[in-house]
């Protein structure tokens, strides 16, 4: 095993957090502001571009130093020297994880195998770099001359989730291109994006690392159909170029080899968008763009790499989850984006987060005897504050929040952006410091109403969050705060001991789901148990 195998519940830390979960727990959070002046100063780490707030968490100093001692005891130093050294740390499929090599800079050394991987990203990189300057300055053209308006993006999971957070995310900085993004096997997903357009001005990028996931396949097949159909056979090579590690899989599809764009198998396809899965993010905001958001993601990983747990944004992040989740026993966390670009922020953290951390089995191979991965959800606000938030305040769950916000809008809307960001502060205050029932009382009186209500309008209070208070959106700024999600997956899969970059989850349902087709496209079924077989045969009849 590249870093030793551990139980976080048999530490000297963990017992010594159970003790001080204790002292804690009835603690509200305005009384821990109150006992510590400095608090607010203390509990908050500031970054080139952003500040990380921390002090609206039901921790004290004391909890921070136990946490980073439990970090210590579970070897994620030792762990991080593996993952950035190219060693086998996904164990279980046999590959490193490197996915922080593809925006290392050109003249660094990442050693695979005792093989620098950095020159041959840095000359895929530059393979992508032409052609996306081709494809944006109309250089490169369709098969009847007409330059690109539309590129399609076919692929699901890592490569979608992705590419399409991002390209909405940074909506603001694209240069003109007008990308679409299909993903779901419902053939209506697909006729949806197809519809109004021009096959003559229309790039297909096929992404899929493996080039053997049922629904890009059959979404590739049906985007070439139509294609064909409204075009010719012979223009397919112009049109349709693919992403892959699985080079002979896509020749056999019909791509030819100069329009096939390599990966790696040590990257993962919930860490892949910075690789050539990134290229329709790259058509998108142009390559210098791109680049931007590789920079902007170096930067934490340098943060990470260096810097000591105590000050590591990741790393405290990644420990407060653990904080919740395993003392406090919340079962989610909330992602808030206080913009309206991010609102794909969640949907790609639920795929890296618990495609990730959603185990049971320890590195031994052992089922673990403690709380793994989290639930993670969210929207942006202000409009989830008009849906969930109800539960947040007042229901009866522990849901610890990350609220994201940004200084400037980009657009410059002084009125709307002020307006979004005092809801943005006016949240975490409320959920903070809640409303006695002294005050419910009081108010309600001077509004001259029943005081049956009262204990309806109490909020208890003490709902922790984290913010992140971002100078503005861009893709520099984006890069870090995906990056910094990623290493906080890095470090709680540490902690818990288990194996963050496979995802043996996901093939039971594929298996029976071919079982499955078969038994719909013949005349018989195989046996089911009689749930299924009483749905199938209502479907089939
Ligand atoms: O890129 P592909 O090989 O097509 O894989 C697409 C997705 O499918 C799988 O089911 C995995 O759960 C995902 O991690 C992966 O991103």
């Amino acid at each position: 095993m590249s870093f030793p195998s551990h139980n976080p519940t048999e530490t000297k830390a963990w017992a010594a957090l159970e003790a001080h979960y204790q002292e804690i727990k009835h603690k509200h959070l305005t009384e821990l502001f109150q006992n510590d002046p400095n608090r607010a100063s203390e509990l908050k780490k500031e970054f080139p571009g952003f500040l990380f707030d921390y002090s609206k968490n039901r921790m004290t100093k004391k909890t921070v130093e136990l946490l980073v001692q439990l970090a210590k005891e579970t070897g994620l130093d030792q762990a991080k020297q593996a993952y950035f050294g190219g060693e086998k740390i996904n164990e279980t499929e046999g590959r490193a994880v490197l996915h922080t090599a593809l925006r290392s800079p050109a003249n660094a050394a990442v050693e695979l195998d005792g093989k620098n991987v950095v020159p041959e990203v840095q000359e895929v990189k530059a393979k992508m770099k032409s052609f996306c300057d081709a494809v944006l300055s109309g250089n490169k053209k369709g098969s009847s001359g007409k330059a690109f308006t539309d590129v399609v993006n076919i692929g699901i999971g890592g490569s979608d989730l992705g590419p399409v957070m991002i390209t909405e995310a940074l909506a603001y900085y694209q240069k003109g291109l007008r990308l679409h993004f299909v993903s779901n096997v419902d053939g209506d997903h697909l006729q949806e994006s197809l519809k109004g357009l021009d096959p003559e001005t229309t790039l297909f990028v096929v992404v899929s690392k493996s080039f053997t996931t049922q629904e890009t396949l059959a979404n590739a097949q049906s985007a070439r159909k139509w294609f064909v159909e409204k075009l010719s056979t012979e223009a397919v090579g112009d049109h349709f170029i693919a992403v892959s590690t699985n080079i002979p899989q896509v020749e056999a599809f019909g791509i030819e080899a100069q329009n096939i764009f390599p990966m790696w198998d040590w990257v993962g396809g919930r860490f892949s968008l910075w690789s050539t899965v990134g290229l329709s993010v790259a058509l998108a905001i142009g390559f210098d763009g791109f680049e931007e958001l590789l920079a902007g993601a170096a930067a934490m990983d340098q943060h990470f790499k260096e810097s000591p747990s105590e000050e590591n944004i990741p790393v405290l992040m990644g420990l407060i989850g653990i904080w919740y989740n395993n003392f406090f026993g919340a079962e989610s966390v909330g992602v808030i984006p206080y913009t309206q670009y991010l609102h794909r922020l969640p949907a790609y953290l639920q795929q890296a987060i618990m495609e990730s951390n959603g185990k049971s089995t320890d590195r031994n191979g052992n089922p673990v005897d403690y709380q793994t991965g989290e639930i993670v959800w969210g929207e942006p606000g202000t409009n989830s504050q008009h849906a969930f938030f109800q539960l947040i305040h007042q229901g009866t769950k522990l849901i610890p929040c990350d609220f994201i916000g940004y200084k400037k809008s980009l657009y410059g809307e002084k009125e709307h952006h002020d307006k979004l960001m005092a809801n943005f502060f006016a949240q975490t205050e409320a959920l903070m410091n809640g409303r006695s029932l002294e005050e419910v009382q009081e108010e309600l009186k001077n509004q001259g109403q029943g005081a049956h209500l009262a204990p309806f309008k109490v909020f208890a209070g003490n709902k922790p969050t984290t913010t992140l208070l971002f100078d503005q959106l861009n893709p520099h700024s984006l890069g870090m705060l995906v990056a910094l999600y990623e290493h906080r997956i890095f470090v709680q899969g540490v902690i818990w001991n288990i194996f963050s970059y496979d995802q043996w989850g996901v093939e039971l349902g594929k298996i029976l789901a071919k079982t499955i087709l078969s038994d719909i496209q013949s005349d018989s079924l195989t046996s089911h148990d009689s749930s299924t077989t009483q749905l199938l045969q209502r479907y089939k009849n």
